[in-house]
């Protein structure tokens, strides 16, 4: 069998306890893979460690067991093939939008002319709406556009893997929309492969080829992985013109409110292969009618068909 692109196998990671207190695991066996080109969301509730999971991809943290392997490689500390936008946009404040741009790019290719970074540096900017301000400073720039930035850098450096963790969470919910579109539209046309920290359901829904969905911890878990199966080219305008978004909806709801407790500590099941959900698919389809805002009543069972993982 193939193996994925980025393979996540048996993390775990605890922290000691102090002053006689016992030690403390955030999550334990996490097993999961991303193919390349697919884009990833992982949701779950405060504190079960998606930061803690999405740092150790980008090597900035170390898991206390497991390993991750991307590209057949073990990770092993920060690369430039990796490129991560955290929720605070962390700018350099003395360069231009364009300057944090370039840093990036100058640093993947240090053999690059001062021509060609800077090209290659605003056709990013351009993508994401912000070939007028390349010129601006981080404090002249709104919080949206810092973000944008960010993003552009990240994308810039045309890393293999692109790590984002709740890029939009500070952001007005307009702001919030257009620059989602914008993702949408690079993500599509560059075909990155993405794993994206959110704990906004309908922007998973949007951006997700699947939800990973783990459940609070200590002890947390893949619970289950959610296929988003509707076709790839939905939009924010579209997506809840179809039925499917419902079930997919209301089982992701369901378990964030419901279940994603119950899972903690669970005995007998097998973290190696979590199961893979299509809501509404494959039997005990849900009909819910076409643009009807979901309701309580909505988020009873779905019917999810379960089947295990291949990876
Ligand atoms: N140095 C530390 N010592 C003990 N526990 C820690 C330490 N650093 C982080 N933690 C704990 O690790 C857990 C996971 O944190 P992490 O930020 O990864 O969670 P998260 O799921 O991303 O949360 P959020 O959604 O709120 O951002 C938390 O319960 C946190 O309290």
């Amino acid at each position: 069998m193939s193996q994925p692109f980025l393979k996540i196998e048996g993390l775990t990671k605890r922290f000691a306890g102090s002053g006689g207190a016992p030690d403390f695991t955030v999550f334990e066996n996490i097993f999961f893979g991303i193919e390349k080109g697919e884009f990833a969301c992982i949701i779950g509730h405060s504190g079960c460690g998606k930061t803690t999971i999405l740092n150790v991809l980008a090597g900035l943290d170390e898991a206390t067991e497991g390993g991750v392997v991307m590209g057949g490689r073990e990770i092993a500390g920060p690369s430039l093939e990796r490129g991560v936008v955290f929720q605070s946009h962390a700018l350099l404040p003395w360069l231009t939008a364009l300057g944090n741009v370039a840093f990036g790019v100058r640093s993947r290719w240090p053999q690059w002319s001062s021509k060609q970074i800077e090209a290659h540096s605003i056709r990013y900017l351009e993508m994401v709406g912000l070939g007028g301000a390349l010129h601006k400073k981080p404090a002249e720039l709104s919080g949206g556009m810092k973000q944008r930035v960010g993003i552009a850098r990240a994308f810039a450096i045309e890393p293999k893997m692109l790590l984002l963790d709740e890029p939009f969470g500070a952001l007005d919910a307009l702001t919030r929309g257009t620059i989602q579109d914008e993702l949408l539209s690079i993500v599509q046309a560059t075909h990155q492969t993405v794993f994206m920290i959110t704990h906004d359901v309908d922007e998973a829904i949007l951006l997700a080829d699947k939800v990973l969905l783990m459940s609070n911890g200590p002890y947390a878990k893949i619970a289950e992985i959610v296929e988003i199966t509707m076709p790839r080219d939905r939009t924010r305008a579209t997506v809840h013109h179809d039925p499917q978004y419902y079930r997919i909806r209301n089982h992701l709801v369901d378990f964030l409110v419901n279940r994603s407790k119950t899972y903690a500590g669970e005995q007998g099941d097998d973290p190696v292969h979590p199961p893979v959900v299509r809501p509404g698919l494959d039997g005990g389809a849900q009909v819910v009618p076409l643009a009807k805002t979901p309701t309580p009543s909505d988020q009873a069972s779905p019917g999810p068909a379960l089947r295990n993982a291949s990876n």
